[in-house]
């Protein structure tokens, strides 16, 4: 959870406040003249002065907070229950409810804010009770949007048919199930409207079609101090100070409460790559050994703020020769994706790397510019992924989407890189490429769309290609199909493949060398075939036992689960479920041990296993 915005909630609560007290603090009548002493300057009786009319100026500015604020979180309040009510009804209920709720907010849109509230005060005629439902009127649809917008991408997910399915009425899955999820943009755009309002509330009263005089506004105050600014300039800058110092405080309260209250927290003002972020001081990589493609040191990865000690990754090292598999394997929630995005600077939302370095071709990725990263992405370096349906973009031929990736880094024209793209799509084994290219990723198959995949991802001849479990969403023919594809071009390009999966199988057919990881920590690392023959550490060989084979004894389940960032044990972080555990295993946490050639295990026993 991100820290909530105090200095913003400081700012806004003491204005709320100061409104709030305005007939208790003492203030003097803020509508009582006192011709004699017009436009005087600042006094002990009076300190920000007197108006055209005597008024002391600091009473009708807090009285004016009070009146200002007090219509623009009226009005925000009324748009934001209707505007959600509209906006959940025409989302989730659609077809007639939806026409009327929300398509009906699109003919509000076309009025310009300025003539509805001329329109209504031509009606109603001016005054604060006509100001907050013209202002409740002109932020109804961007509620009604947001509500709507919300409930569309939340209506299909199965926990919302989960709840069909047990029944629910559709009255309690809009308020029980969908409200609670679009709640956080809702409250956003509340704050964001009142904002607004204070601003179009002054704008309205200083054209007067707003609050009526003498009642205090900081927009009549404004209007009026216009007038004599060439005898008295402090009554305007009076009002403007306080709408600006208003409107500053809500809408750093807003961008601290969209900060807050988004669950994809780094994904906010942040462009995708300026996300990552390296927290501990840059460190000077020793030089790796020559042939090494991607050498990580002592990677340590963070969620949230590294200060709260949530390591999602713990001190990892490891390196990927050319023409190498290395596989990262252990259970789903061990840390293999974080560790291996953020080992190629791809730090995903909410993490921070906290210490470590990984070098690729003599550059820490961890230190790195974002500009230069992006060079080094889908150019030196490549991913591919585990569901090709979503990774693929839905409305680009397949065709084009690999000449993009070419056309990136390369300076060639577009026609070059489509026949570029043909050729690779042959060269991933694409039957009738020419043809295929031509696709949209729907028309083709699942093995299909992962080729394609591949294909973009090799198009520039990448020295690294990080695969994070693709081959789990295809059947074990494909499968196979699709790991031979990438053990050939591996053999033949000698690029590093870094293959993340938590299948054995899979690893022991396509990785020359595992690293057996475990809640943030590699446990276990060695070369394929003597990992799988004699495992020297316990969780590796609960993983080999739990691994279905064709002939032999039934799998065995590895009872416990693994352990979450911020909850680790103290000692060993496998002990609590590891049938081999001693009592110092429990107080202590081991060090990787160096067990022979290429080979290290996290166990204080393992000579003994
Ligand atoms: N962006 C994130 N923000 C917060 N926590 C995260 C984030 N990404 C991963 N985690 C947490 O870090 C831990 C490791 O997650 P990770 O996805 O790396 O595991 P994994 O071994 O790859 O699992 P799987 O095989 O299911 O993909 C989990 O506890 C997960 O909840």
């Amino acid at each position: 959870m991100r820290r909530l915005p105090w200095l913003p909630i400081v700012a806004v609560g003491l204005i709320v406040l100061a409104a709030l007290a305005a007939p208790v603090i003492g203030l003097a009548d803020p509508v009582a003249m006192d011709v004699a002493h017009r436009l005087a300057g600042p006094s002990a009786a009076h300190p920000l002065g007197q108006d055209e009319y005597g008024r002391d100026v600091l009473s009708r500015l807090i009285w004016g907070a009070r009146t200002s604020l007090g219509i623009a979180f009226a009005a925000a309040a009324i748009a934001c229950v209707i505007g959600t009510i509209l906006g959940l009804v025409g989302g989730y209920v659609r077809g007639v409810a939806e026409l009327l709720a929300v398509r009906s907010m699109d003919v509000v849109l076309c009025f310009p804010p300025l003539l509805l509230a001329l329109l209504v005060v031509t009606l109603l005629g001016p005054g604060a009770s006509t100001l907050i439902p013209v202002l409740a009127i002109v932020y109804l649809p961007s509620f009604t949007r947001v509500a709507y917008a919300g409930v569309l991408s939340v209506r299909g997910h199965e926990y919302v048919t989960a709840m069909k399915v047990l029944g629910a009425g559709r009255l309690r899955i809009m308020t029980r199930t969908i409200l609670p999820n679009i709640a956080g943009p809702v409250l956003v755009q509340f704050s964001l409207a009142a904002a607004s309002a204070v601003v179009l509330e002054s704008g309205l009263s200083f054209l007067g079609l707003g609050v009526v005089p003498p009642a205090p506004s900081w927009g009549l105050m404004i209007g009026a101090a216009r007038g004599t600014m060439v005898q008295a300039p402090l009554l305007l800058l009076w009002p403007c100070l306080a709408l600006t110092v208003t409107i500053l405080a809500m809408n750093a309260l807003c961008d601290g409460l969209r900060d807050v209250l988004d669950p994809h927290p780094a994904a906010r003002r942040a462009s995708w790559f300026s996300r990552f972020r390296r927290v501990a001081a840059p460190v000077v990589p020793e030089p790796a050994e020559p042939g090494t493609v991607l050498d990580v040191r002592g990677l340590t990865v963070a969620i949230g703020d590294p200060g709260d000690g949530k390591l999602a990754v713990r001190d990892v090292s490891f390196h990927v020769r050319e023409g190498e598999t290395l596989a990262i394997v252990g259970e789903s929630g061990s840390g293999k994706s974080l560790m291996s995005l953020s080992a190629i600077g791809m730090v995903p939302a909410g993490v921070e790397v906290s210490g470590g370095t990984a070098t690729m071709e003599g550059k820490d990725l961890l230190a790195l510019p974002a500009a230069e990263l992006r060079k080094l992405l889908g150019d030196r370096m490549a991913m591919i992924f585990q569901d090709p349906g979503s990774s693929l973009n839905p409305v680009h031929r397949v065709g084009s989407q690999i000449a993009e990736a070419i056309r990136a880094h390369r300076p060639v024209s577009r026609r070059a890189a489509t026949t570029q793209a043909v050729t690779l799509l042959r060269n991933v084994g694409i039957p009738d490429p020419e043809r295929r290219a031509k696709a949209f990723p729907h028309e083709l198959s699942g093995g299909m769309r992962q080729r394609v995949m591949i294909a973009m991802a090799i198009a520039n001849g990448p020295r690294l290609l990080v695969a994070d479990e693709p081959t789990t969403a295809l059947d074990v023919t494909i499968q196979a199909q699709v790991l031979d594809l990438l053990a050939s071009l591996k053999r033949d390009s000698g690029l590093g493949l870094l293959f993340i999966t938590h299948s054995l199988p899979v690893v022991a057919e396509i990785a020359d060398r595992v690293a057996v990881m475990y809640a943030g920590e590699i446990l276990e690392e060695g070369p394929t075939a003597e990992i799988f023959a004699d495992p020297r550490h316990p969780y590796t060989a609960a993983l080999l036992r739990s691994a279905p084979k064709d002939d032999g004894p039934a799998p065995e389940g590895i009872p416990g689960t693994v352990p979450v960032p911020g909850d680790l044990p103290a000692g060993c972080v496998f002990a609590p479920r590891c049938d081999k555990s001693i009592d110092t295993c429990v107080k202590t946490r081991p060090p990787l041990f160096d067990i022979g050639p290429g080979r290290a295990s996290r166990c204080i026993r393992w000579a003994s296993l």
